[in-house]
């Protein structure tokens, strides 16, 4: 099937309130999804559910793939910078190897964990503290700890936020290219993804609205208006986005 991810009126609450309700989505093979929508709308809890983190109260998810197939860059990694600990020791801490030699990995591990150092353009880097790296380069690093796992999809939150501009054109850039043999999901405010990265796009508030990138263009004339960030992700929310858009002073 062309779906690896398909869910099906899935609800989910945290206690007594719905914090998602009747969410349909496929995330195709291949895939850029972007997932966008205001702040506590239920993006990451989302993303905890298709990792089975949390179990959903109704509804279902099917996976064509296993759980250790899926990599993961959380939001805001609780990583304590002046821990010192060297950016390969951090992607080796991804790796799902089985055989380990006395002293913690084998050396198959290490050249793994050196490859996907160089998937993200960070092998020079691999004996430098993760406390002295840029946040963007940082950010790499935990890319490579997700691909160690070989994976087929890779779910990344939030990955730019608090990276300069140069940084995170590094990311998005980073994640094109890998995207020609993975699928890609990312959790983001910004819209530049939307429209130079994301073929699809779901707007999560509770509910999800989905927009294939296509479509949106066709209704936004990126060349000839200007786009209000705030009024396009909110319109995108909607189910029925205005045509004739013009962008307001207010
Ligand atoms: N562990 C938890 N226990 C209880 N409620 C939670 C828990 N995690 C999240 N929530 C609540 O669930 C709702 C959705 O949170 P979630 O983090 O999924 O939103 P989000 O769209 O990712 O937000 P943000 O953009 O701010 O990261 C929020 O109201 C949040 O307070």
């Amino acid at each position: 099937m062309n779906k690896i991810i398909e869910i099906k009126n899935l609800f989910f609450t945290y206690d007594k309130n719905y914090v998602l309700e009747d969410i349909n989505l496929d995330i195709l093979h291949n895939d850029f999804l972007a997932i966008i929508g205001p702040n506590g709308g239920g993006k990451s809890t989302l993303l905890k559910l298709i990792l089975d983190l949390l179990k959903p109260k109704k509804g279902q998810i099917k996976r064509d793939l296993s759980i250790s197939s899926i990599g993961y860059v959380p939001q805001n990694t609780n990583l304590n910078t002046d821990f010192p600990i060297t950016a390969l020791e951090v992607v080796l801490m991804g790796h799902v190897g089985k055989k380990k030699s006395f002293f913690g990995y084998c050396k198959e591990d290490v050249s793994c964990a050196m490859n996907s150092l160089k998937q993200v353009g960070m092998e020079d880097f691999a004996n430098s503290k993760i406390g002295d790296l840029s946040g963007g380069q940082r950010q790499r690093v935990f890319i490579a700890r997700a691909l160690c796992s070989n994976p087929k999809i890779m779910l990344l939150d939030e990955p730019t936020a608090s990276i300069d501009v140069k940084g995170q054109t590094e990311i998005y850039e980073l994640l094109k290219e890998l995207n020609k043999s993975i699928s890609i999901v990312v959790i983001s405010h910004d819209i530049s993804v939307l429209m130079n990265y994301a073929k699809n796009v779901a707007h999560v508030n509770k509910n999800l609205v989905y927009h294939h990138l296509k479509n949106i263009e066709q209704t936004f004339d990126t060349q000839n208006e200007h786009l209000c960030e705030v009024e396009l992700l909110s319109a995108l929310g909607k189910k029925q986005v205005c045509c004739n858009h013009t962008h307001g002073d207010a």
